[in-house]
């Protein structure tokens, strides 16, 4: 589809957490592509230009999305809609449009209400945080993420596969599905945890004493659990209405679950409490790092412990002088390591990369995972 004697031109609207970050990754890795970008706010996309992320700045509906081999909709779920009449008013012949909202069916419905299933790949990153806006966004957020891929059903097959090309070359894992199968995971992997999230901050401050006690001493449990109930309001609104189908069953199951651990509580069911937990903990501990979604292998460190005591201390030390933040530490034990090691996870991909050269330096065997 794409004319390669050109430069490809990529166009995005909405330059947020998501769309920052495949601009920024786009610019990485293909930095001859074109790209343009409309976005709200003018300092954002100021910014990106000033950075050489983004070359041209558009308005709201400008000509220059003609230009496009693809148009990216980034905006929230049905922000992203609205905008459907205008980029199929404006696309050239083989120009793709996509989406990375976090939602398909809806999106998918009005692509075929407009007349637009040969022309549009829905697309979802599961990359993501709580936080929005393009100066969160990195080269660096889809890298071994899956992205999910649900192309109308008129797309032709070379099309699709130069859109898995494309993704592919972000370094995240393409995974091309239906809308509907994407919805119904979507829902209960990440929809559900967003609404549970969200209740329980909110089941806390209603719980909580007039000093605040239990916001107080919150500890690991509580901010492991509950990260993203800081994420936006905005998106997880439009979110929440547009997948309010599969959300609400999703919601009824695990609301019997719910209801189902009162009454064990309840009746003092040890034997049952017990199973509860030791099922959530082999699930739990099946599911591969890489399914982290931004916690990537990058930013974990495998290093042998050198044969003295306080192996850990000194590592740690070792970081610590080097203003290196530790996100998690423990000892793995592996087949793929003789005696086992120490496992060493950063909140970033810089992190890593420095604490594996420092450690190296000390003399410290560094192993890399694939
Ligand atoms: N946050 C996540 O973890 C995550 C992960 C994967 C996909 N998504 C999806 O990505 C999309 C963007 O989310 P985000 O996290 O980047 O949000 P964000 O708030 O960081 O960015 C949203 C962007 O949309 C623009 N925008 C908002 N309303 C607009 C409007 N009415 N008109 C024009 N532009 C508008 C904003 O200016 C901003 O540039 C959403 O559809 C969301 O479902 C989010
Ligand atoms: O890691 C996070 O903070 C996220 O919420 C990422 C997350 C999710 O896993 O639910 C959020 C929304 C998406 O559409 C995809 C990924």
């Amino acid at each position: 589809m794409c004319d390669t004697s050109e430069k490809i031109c990529i166009g995005f609207i909405g330059l947020g957490l998501i769309g920052g970050s495949i601009a920024k990754t786009l610019r990485k890795v293909h930095p001859e592509y074109k790209l343009m970008a409309y976005c709200r706010t003018k300092a954002t996309i100021e910014e990106a230009i000033q950075e050489g992320v983004i070359d041209i700045a558009l308005e709201e509906r400008d000509d220059r999305f003609a230009d496009c081999d693809y148009i990216f909709l980034c905006a929230p779920v049905s922000t992203n809609i609205s905008y459907l009449p205008f980029v199929k008013g404006i696309a050239k012949p083989g120009c793709i449009i996509t989406d990375v909202g976090s939602v398909k069916g809806e999106i998918h419905q009005a692509v075929e209400t407009l007349g637009m299933t040969h022309q549009f790949i829905g697309g979802h990153p599961m990359a993501g945080s709580e936080k929005t806006g393009y100066s969160s966004a990195t080269d660096y957020l889809l890298e071994n993420a899956y992205y999910m891929i649900t192309p109308g059903p008129d797309v032709e097959i070379a099309t699709v596969s130069a859109f898995v090309d494309l993704v592919q070359s972000l370094k995240a894992i393409p995974m091309v599905l239906t809308y509907e199968e994407h919805d119904y995971i979507t829902a209960g992997v990440s929809h559900l945890p967003h609404i549970v999230a969200a209740t329980l901050v909110n089941a806390l401050a209603s719980l909580d004493t007039p000093e605040e006690q239990m916001k107080t001493v919150a500890a690991g449990g509580f901010k492991d659990i509950t990260r993203i109930a800081s994420s936006s309001p905005e998106v997880w609104q439009q979110i929440c209405l547009s997948n309010q189908k599969q959300l609400s069953n999703v919601l009824d199951s695990y609301i019997r679950l719910l209801v189902q651990a009162k009454y064990l509580v309840d009746n003092k069911k040890g034997h049952e409490l017990y199973n509860m937990f030791e099922s959530s903990r082999e699930y739990r501990n099946s599911m591969e790092d890489s399914s982290y979604g931004p916690t990537k292998k990058e930013y974990v460190v495998y290093c042998d412990l050198l044969d003295e005591a306080g192996g850990i201390a000194a590592v740690t030390t070792i970081l610590a002088i080097n203003q290196i933040s530790i996100k998690n530490i423990g000892i793995t034990h592996n087949r793929e390591f003789e005696e086992g090691a120490l496992r060493i996870e950063f909140y970033e991909e810089q992190a890593g990369i420095l604490a594996r050269k420092v450690l190296k330096d000390h003399g410290y065997t560094i192993h890399i995972r694939n």
